[in-house]
């Protein structure tokens, strides 16, 4: 009686989480199949179901939203553009009206809005700059007017935060710096005080927070170590205490990683910790080399020729 109960009871568990990660299932197949790919696992996952979904996730505005019927979204527009380079099937989608639909969220002063809704984040200056370098579509912007709004985002700690005046957090420092890397202008970084600051994240348990006070989370080991990486200064951290901290979120049963020891396991945080390993150099797992810009195996950019810049 207990095993039929438990199966229909993990049935329905699966197809709750099913249903409950439809509002980010474009992004969540970015996660899963980059983790896959790093891996050596991608040939696990049937390419024609996953073109044949991001093809019916594009709307008519040109964006792509997360699931289909869902509205389109900058940061699904980004995933869904990183997994077609990784097929080499950039025309599953409308190229033209893509680059159209990501022109129109710039903004007079260089920022981007996620959607026609208006919201402004740094977050989604990186997504519209990525996917237009990813379609080789850079041109399509202003790209003068999108730095200057990065730099007015510029704190005193050398930091970044999401609109001018917010206070510097690592996953948009890593959005800003990603953003100038693509785009040729780390030169403005105050890279020394920058790199303190991203330095001081970590913590006595060897695992790394998006700000101070804040408790460590694996997701922040790659915004953290990205950023590093980004500025040359990668070794300004303790790596073997950051490879256990990350090796301590690993699900023993799933293989999956969790935000902290312990916890519940998914896609992002299993790709971020991978990542993660892979930029810290861990031999013990077979990782293809990640780019720290674009968060894509490296193999992929040498294939496509983009070369974003690096301060070291
Ligand atoms: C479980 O509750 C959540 C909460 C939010 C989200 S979300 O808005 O889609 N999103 C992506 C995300 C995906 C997963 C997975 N699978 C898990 C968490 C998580 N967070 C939340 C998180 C991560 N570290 C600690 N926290 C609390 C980040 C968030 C924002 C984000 C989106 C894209 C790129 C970077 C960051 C999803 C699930
Ligand atoms: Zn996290």
């Amino acid at each position: 009686m207990y095993l039929v109960v438990s199966i229909y009871n993990f049935c329905y568990f699966l197809f709750q989480t099913y249903i409950m990660t439809e509002h980010l299932r474009i992004s969540g197949m970015y996660w899963g199949l980059t983790a896959l790919d790093i891996t050596h696992n991608l040939h696990k996952i049937d390419k024609e179901e996953v073109l044949s979904f991001i093809k019916q996730c594009q709307h008519e505005c040109g964006g792509i939203g997360a699931s289909i019927l869902h509205d389109p979204h900058l940061l699904h527009t980004l995933s869904a553009i990183q997994i077609l380079c990784y097929y080499k099937a950039l025309d599953t989608i409308n190229v033209e009206k893509v680059v159209e639909y990501i022109k129109n969220r710039q903004k007079d002063d260089g920022s981007f809005e996620g959607d026609k809704w208006g919201e402004i984040d740094t977050r989604f200056s990186f997504c519209a700059i990525a996917s237009l370098a990813l379609l080789n579509r850079l041109n399509e912007v202003n790209i003068e007017k999108a730095v200057s709004f990065i730099k007015s985002c510029m704190n005193f700690d050398g930091g970044f935060g999401s609109k001018p005046g917010s206070e510097s957090h690592a996953g948009l420092i890593y959005c800003c710096l990603g953003t100038l890397s693509i785009t040729g202008h780390l030169h403005i970084v105050k890279a020394d005080e920058l790199g303190w600051w991203l330095a001081e994240r970590q913590l006595p348990s060897g695992g790394l927070n998006g700000r101070p006070e804040k408790l460590p989370d694996v997701c922040y080991s790659w915004w953290v170590l990205a950023s590093l990486k980004i500025l040359g200064r990668l070794n300004w951290i303790n790596t073997n205490k950051m490879i256990n901290f990350i090796l301590y979120c690993q699900d023993a049963e799933t293989g999956g990683f969790s935000d902290r020891p312990g916890d519940m396991v998914d896609p992002f945080h299993t790709l971020f910790g991978l990542s993660a390993l892979s930029l810290l150099g861990y031999t013990k797992a077979d990782l293809k080399t990640i780019n720290p810009t674009y968060c894509m195996p490296q193999y992929i950019m040498d294939e496509m020729n983009l070369k974003p810049d690096r301060l070291d």
